[in-house]
């Protein structure tokens, strides 16, 4: 028996946006020196041939590569600290709200404010984030007692899809009863998990979080409404981004330094092999909402490379991808992991009519691919 399913709408979204941004200028300033540092430091080894030498790091790389001129971040001073090369944030209490907390309870605030909403009308939470500061209890429980919501709060992690595929998930409660209004959030403390001391990944990722309100469309109320066509999500296991850091990492005796406990890719390999299976995917799954690619007003895709973007948008459209088709904050921003793609609709949907529909598709470590296919009301 076929079932029929209400209309589920997108009712506001909110951006929580550090407060330093980090230029690429200031960013390889900060690595030369660690690097010089370094193989002063060890210029024996250097010179008896038993290690090599650091190499600079260079903003028109940087800004060829990936499209990337700078990133937002949350504290600055020890990123840029060649004795250091990792932000510095001052432990918080058991009895304090937890910095990923603090900063999805503002974006959160502002996605209610835009849907006419309260922490009240929530009844759930879903936490959707690359990386969680804690092992338990979720954040997502913190978040909702912080803004006085009901129902229930979860932690889930698919990487850079995380937001995709949460919204997956609120889409399912909502249309099917289970959930009258559901907060998904994405904070993502980037900078925590990024190796600044490697020069072929230290200018990828900067902090920020977002948030978007799904609820019903007979319960929605603000002005900017977003129906929701479709979700689609795919994964198929790639180590080629991976990160080891894990609660395993004490009983394995790992030296907490070690590289890969930290960010760490096969950059030429993810594009190559990502960029046709993303381009597919969201053929396919417009393809099964009787969609095509040319008839998507927009498309807020993941924020990792401009290049790449590119690319996928060529395979669907066989265009260019200005700015009007395929927006790009990854200038501005850098790669802030699952968030990326919903900043680019936050950011970049003012201007689309009634009846204009788009693409939210991310895409990352995984590997991992979700879409979702929206329509303005
Ligand atoms: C990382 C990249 C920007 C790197 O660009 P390229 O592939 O063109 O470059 P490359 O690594 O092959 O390096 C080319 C040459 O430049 C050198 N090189 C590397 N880094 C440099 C730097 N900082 N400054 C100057 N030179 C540099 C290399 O040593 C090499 O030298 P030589 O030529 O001498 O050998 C790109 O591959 C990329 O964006 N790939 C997609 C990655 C992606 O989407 N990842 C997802 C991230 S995770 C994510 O999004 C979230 C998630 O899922 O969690």
């Amino acid at each position: 028996m076929q079932t029929s399913f209400p209309a589920v709408v997108i009712s506001g979204t909110g951006l929580y946006q550090p407060p330093h941004v980090i230029t690429n200028a200031e960013l390889v300033a900060a690595f030369n020196a660690y690097a010089d540092q370094q193989n002063a430091a060890h210029a024996d080894a250097i010179a008896r041939g038993e290690r090599q030498p650091m190499t600079h790091s260079s903003v028109e790389f940087i800004e060829k590569a990936s499209g990337i001129k700078q990133r937002y971040v949350i504290e600055k001073d020890g990123v840029l600290d060649p004795a250091r090369m990792y932000p510095r944030f001052k432990p918080r209490g058991d009895d304090e709200l937890s910095l990923m907390a603090e900063i999805a309870v503002d974006a959160a605030q502002k996605a209610l404010a835009q849907a006419g909403k309260t922490g009240a009308d929530i009844d759930a939470v879903l936490c959707s984030s690359a990386n969680m500061q804690r092992a338990y209890p979720a954040m997502a429980v913190e978040i909702q007692q912080a803004l006085g919501a009901g129902g229930y709060g979860f932690d889930m992690n698919v990487a850079c899809s995380s937001a995709t595929f949460a919204l997956e998930q609120a889409f399912n409660a909502v249309r099917t009863g289970a959930s009258k209004c559901v907060l998904v959030v994405n904070p993502e403390i980037t900078s925590a998990h990024l190796e600044w001391r490697d020069r072929d990944c230290h200018f990828i990722f900067g902090d920020v979080c977002t948030a978007l309100i799904v609820e019903r469309a007979d319960t929605a109320t603000g002005p900017d409404q977003w129906e929701i066509l479709g979700t689609q999500l795919a994964t198929q296991f790639s180590s080629n981004i991976r990160n080891n850091f894990g609660f395993m990492n004490r009983a394995e005796d790992r030296d907490p330094e070690a590289r890969d406990l930290t960010f760490y890719q096969e950059g030429r390999k993810v594009f190559k092999e990502v960029v046709p299976m993303a381009a597919a995917h969201i053929e396919t799954h417009l393809g099964k909402l009787g969609l095509e690619p040319t008839q998507m007003r927009r498309f807020w895709l993941h924020q990792a490379n401009q290049g790449m973007n590119q690319l996928v948008i060529k395979k669907l459209v066989g265009a260019d991808a200005g700015d009007d088709v395929a927006p790009l904050i990854l200038n501005e921003y850098a790669n802030t992991a699952s968030a990326g793609s919903i900043i680019a609709f936050h950011h970049h949907r003012a201007d689309l009519q009634p009846g204009d529909a788009g693409v939210i598709c991310s895409f990352g470590a995984g590997y991992s691919i979700g879409s979702v296919v929206v329509k303005k009301r």
